[in-house]
């Protein structure tokens, strides 16, 4: 396990704030109020990881801290050790902006214990005041029950919404400073490739950066990727990835040697492909310095159509692999890497494995079917959770292969897991469930190999996306609900009106009876965009916490109000949880641009 871009992890800061008066006050509360801050940074360690698999460092300050003095004292700590996300807990009243976080680039939350003895509730009250007063919002946590004095257990509400803000913020300062690596640029029309570097840059703080598609042949073709690991890659790829049917018309098949010539060069392509965004050490040693450096790339895309899948073999298998938990080298952290050079599907993919540390799929949103048309073509009814209608998730390439639903979980369900958690054998069954047909031609005059499986499970996800909209900014939709899985009869008539050599996810959201959640087909009708990404488990609170941080308001959501997790500041916007988001966010600004 370990973090492959360049700069160190993240840390969190536990700040343990106390009433600073000295001769009696202080004194009394100085160990209760530093065991807080040990327990939390325990709790922490315990519970989260990193998406690179280390479990989540905590940093303490050296002191309680009292006044200013003490404040600035630990700040400096803090810049020292790297941390990007502060916690500051008490249990007693402490001087409000005194004993202030006023790093305005570091998410921050309070916990105030609920005591009545020393009042840390009371002082979470005035500390979230004067966050709002100065601008620097701020998440504010407070048990519903009132504990005793001594107790240093972290009640369970507690525990759920301090993991939630670090999630959210480990994941903002995760991206912090890494690159979003464009291999081509605009595909086929689709706006969300046209990479908006100023969208990155300023609500993200990641660099975008542009390679032209030339540059993989230009390695192709001057053997610039290490041969040793093609070898092993290519033989790895013979045994796991099972060529399945041709369904090309007869005139347009490939023959056998152009077809071993477009299997070698889409194994190419993804060691090239990796090697772009993480760099390679081999490289370096090989005399490619610059080559070998890489770019330090959390997630990118790959244009493909047209220009490159008119001519060359398709990204598919490429996609396919980054974007799952293994490949010739074993099980893995899985990458982000887009499609069609989506990037506003690739960033809700990158807050998606942040979050939850999982694989992710990509997908069209492809079609709504009626249990009347399904009906009307099939002759069956739908039936469980499809029974209202199934939302048709297919695209060619980038589906992770974690999404054939053959991990388990803990109780037996199927899963995706994160990678430390998938067993070999779980990872052989994902491709063992993979077929990779050729591409269909007419499409993808150069060929290629596309994954062609169907998720065979019953998965909580929760499918969400990026929008640009002109005058507002990025907007993100959110949609939780269930993979599910159909009569053989009917998946195999539906999938083959469309492109049976891709993956297919059937996926139902959860539904409320109102607006963009009425039903199944108005979820559909109410997408922004062709693409969707989706995330194993249910995380739309996670993201709606994450959108808060980087002030990306939420325009769509199935997610419970008492769920919605925001900084305290959000409620001087109005009472209306939509309304007051977008007018907060727009108040604020993002987070890293210079106005
Ligand atoms: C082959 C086609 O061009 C597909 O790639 C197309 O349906 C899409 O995926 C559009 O997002
Ligand atoms: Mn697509």
């Amino acid at each position: 396990m370990a973090n492959r871009l360049i700069g160190d992890l993240p840390k969190v800061g536990i700040r343990p704030v106390i009433d600073g008066r000295e001769g009696g006050v202080r004194e009394s509360l100085d160990v209760q109020v530093m065991e807080m801050a040990k327990s939390a940074a325990k709790f922490i360690e315990d519970n989260l990881r990193y998406a690179s698999g280390e479990p989540v460092q905590c940093v303490i300050a050296d002191t309680c801290i009292g006044g200013v003095a003490e404040a600035a004292m630990c700040a400096n700590k803090f810049k020292k050790e790297g941390v990007a996300v502060s916690l500051t807990v008490t249990p007693c009243w402490c001087y409000g902006t005194e004993v202030m976080d006023t790093d305005p680039l570091i998410p921050k939350a309070v916990w105030g214990f609920n005591g009545t003895e020393r009042p840390g509730a009371v002082y979470l009250a005035a500390a979230l005041a004067g966050y709002t007063q100065k601008g620097l919002p701020t998440f504010g946590i407070y048990g519903r029950d009132v504990q005793d004095a001594g107790d240093t257990s972290i009640p369970a509400d507690v525990q759920e919404k301090i993991l939630r803000f670090l999630k959210a913020g480990l994941a903002v300062a995760q991206m912090n400073g890494k690159s979003y690596l464009s291999v081509g640029y605009s595909s086929m029309g689709i706006a969300g490739s046209m990479v908006d570097s100023n969208f990155f840059q300023d609500y993200l703080g990641i660099r975008a950066e542009f390679v032209d598609s030339t540059e993989i042949l230009r390695r192709i073709d001057e053997g610039i990727f290490d041969e040793s690991e093609y070898e092993k890659a290519l033989a790895w790829t013979k045994e796991n990835c099972k060529e399945g049917a041709d369904l090309n018309n007869p005139e347009k098949q490939a023959d056998a040697a152009r077809k071993q010539h477009e299997w070698e060069t889409v194994v190419k392509m993804t060691l090239i492909c990796r090697d772009l965004m993480i760099g390679n050490p081999k490289l370096i040693e090989m005399g490619y310095r610059e080559e070998g450096l890489g770019r330090n790339a959390i997630l990118g895309g790959f244009q493909g159509q047209r220009q490159w899948t008119d001519y060359q073999p398709n990204a598919d298998f490429t996609e396919a692999i980054l974007n799952s938990s293994f490949d010739w080298n074993g099980i893995r952290q899985s990458f982000i890497f887009a499609t069609e050079n989506d990037s506003l599907n690739a960033v809700p993919m990158l807050f998606g494995h942040l979050l939850s540390n999982t694989a992710q799929i990509f997908s069209d949103v492809r079609t709504y079917w009626s249990p009347d048309a399904v009906k009307r073509v099939t002759g069956k009814e739908l039936t469980g959770k499809a029974k209202n209608g199934i939302i048709h998730l297919i695209n060619s390439g980038s589906t992770t292969l974690d999404a054939t639903a053959q991990q388990r979980d803990a109780e037996g369900n199927p899963a995706m897991k994160p990678f430390w958690e998938i067993t070999e054998e779980e990872a052989q069954k994902c491709l063992d469930n993979t077929l990779w047909p050729q591409a269909i031609r007419e499409y993808f005059r150069g060929g290629g190999y596309s994954s062609q499986f169907k998720t065979e499970g019953e998965m909580p996800v929760t499918m969400s996306r990026v929008n640009l909209v002109k005058g507002v900014g990025p907007v993100l939709q959110i949609a939780e609900g269930w993979t599910v899985k159909l009569d053989q009869d009917i998946h195999k008539v539906l999938d083959e009106r469309t492109n049976p050599t891709w993956p297919t996810t059937w996926f139902v959201p959860r539904t409320n009876d109102k607006g963009a959640f009425k039903d199944v087909y108005n979820v559909m009708a109410n997408w922004g965009a062709n693409h969707g990404a989706i995330s194993y488990g249910h995380i739309g609170a996670d993201l709606i916490t994450l959108a808060s941080m980087l002030r990306i308001p939420v325009s769509m959501h199935n997610i419970s109000d008492n769920d919605v997790f925001r900084p305290s500041a959000w409620t001087a916007f109005g009472e209306e949880k939509e309304g007051s988001d977008y007018r907060a966010c727009a108040n604020y600004g993002s987070l890293y641009g210079i106005k």
